[in-house]
């Protein structure tokens, strides 16, 4: 049974998991599972989760909380939330307006929004119909002359942070939805790709730490690299000047059997030493687990199938309803384990069971 696409009937839903089976309601099969799915026998995609549900808060008593505030600086901008939308390509499948709902909803709720490589709609067309201007996020072709390209598009749409996913130097085995993915990436409209040449490709499996170099030299925008999971190559982004980290394993997506996010966040932001902020993906499905992560040392947290449950469920309303049940759980958690400002949070809130 479809959702009606009303504001209404998003507010009746209370948390992420009702949001994610109305999306499972409204969506067809091989959409779903596109969605959902992970490689291999998902071992890591449910790790991510998992792996938050190990660990216990240890609340402190007698703080004042009454006037909790959940706004961070980062890259120079004020944010009124640590709650970012990951970025998530052809989100035209989920609902016909795809990322220009989600734009308008992150705009709507000041929260920030990263845009695909892939998205469905160009970073230009999410600028234009928000008036909030995102994160982009890069995936590269194996013609440098069309990621120079590309990366002029985002520059030109006003980007101010480049995220470069390096845990995809070739797809994960998606056996969960078999060749949806290559499919996907041979009929659907990628806005940002139009009239580039070589843009069929958008994994490229020769890159190394040099193109971080070539990139540097190409733009100005903040360099951060999407999917790091070890202190070693914390380090090594150290060392080549990158402005920013995001731990993640790509929800599960890519290699399988590799650590849940949470588990590599602490090494990664005992590398960088607090020469960069350090953000999180994957599995945060309760204000508490970004309680957790930020508690561990992220400066933010990303959600990606979480806004898309949202969006699948009844659009811009339903990504809207998504960010405000994730921010209203952020906030009361930060109130119960008496941390009124993110600044409040260290690692002694985290313990084991
Ligand atoms: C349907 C789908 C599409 C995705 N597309 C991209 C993408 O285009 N680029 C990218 O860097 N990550 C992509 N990701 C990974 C997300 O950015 C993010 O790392 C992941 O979803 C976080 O885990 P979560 O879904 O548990 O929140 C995608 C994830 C999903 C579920
Ligand atoms: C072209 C691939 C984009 C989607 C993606 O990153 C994913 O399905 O995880």
């Amino acid at each position: 049974m479809t959702q009606p696409n009303t504001s209404a009937s998003m507010q009746a839903l209370l948390n992420l998991r009702e949001l994610e089976r109305a999306a499972a309601a409204s969506l067809a099969p091989e959409v779903w599972a596109y969605l959902q799915g992970g490689s291999d026998d998902m071992v890591t995609l449910g790790e991510n989760v998992a792996a938050f549900g190990r660990r216990f808060l240890r609340p402190r008593r007698l703080v004042d909380v009454s006037a909790p505030d959940t706004s961070l600086e980062l890259f120079g901008e004020r944010l009124a939330s640590p709650i970012l939308l990951a970025p998530v390509g052809f989100q035209g499948i989920f609902h016909p307006e795809g990322e220009l709902a989600s734009a308008r909803a992150a705009a709507a709720r000041g929260q920030r929004m990263i845009v695909s490589t892939v998205s469905t709609y160009s970073v230009a067309e999410v600028v234009a119909a928000s008036g909030q201007v995102p994160w982009f996020q890069l995936y590269t072709t194996p013609v440098r002359a069309t990621t120079q390209a590309l990366i002029g598009r985002a520059e030109d749409a006003g980007c101010q942070v480049l995220c470069l996913t390096v845990d995809a130097p070739v797809f994960g085995n998606r056996e969960s939805h078999g060749t949806t993915l290559l499919e996907l990436n041979a009929s659907s409209r990628k806005g940002n790709l139009e009239g580039l040449d070589g843009a069929s490709a958008v994994v490229d499996a020769s890159l190394t730490w040099e193109f971080v170099d070539w990139l540097r030299e190409r733009t100005r925008m903040r360099i951060v690299l999407k999917g790091i999971v070890t202190a070693e190559d914390a380090t090594l982004a150290r060392e080549r000047g990158v402005d920013g980290l995001i731990v993640s394993n790509h929800g599960g997506r890519q290699l399988d059997r590799g650590r849940a996010s949470i588990d590599c966040l602490a090494e990664v932001v005992s590398a960088v030493e607090g020469h960069m902020p350090v953000l999180l993906d994957g599995g945060i499905r309760r204000g508490t687990d970004a309680i957790m992560a930020l508690a561990l040392g992220a400066a933010a947290v990303c959600v990606g199938r979480p806004f898309v449950w949202g969006l699948a469920a009844g659009g811009q309303a339903g990504v809207e309803r998504a960010l405000e049940v994730l921010q209203a759980e952020l906030v009361r958690g930060l109130q119960l384990v008496g941390a009124p400002t993110l600044d409040r949070l260290d690692a002694s809130f985290v313990g084991p069971r």
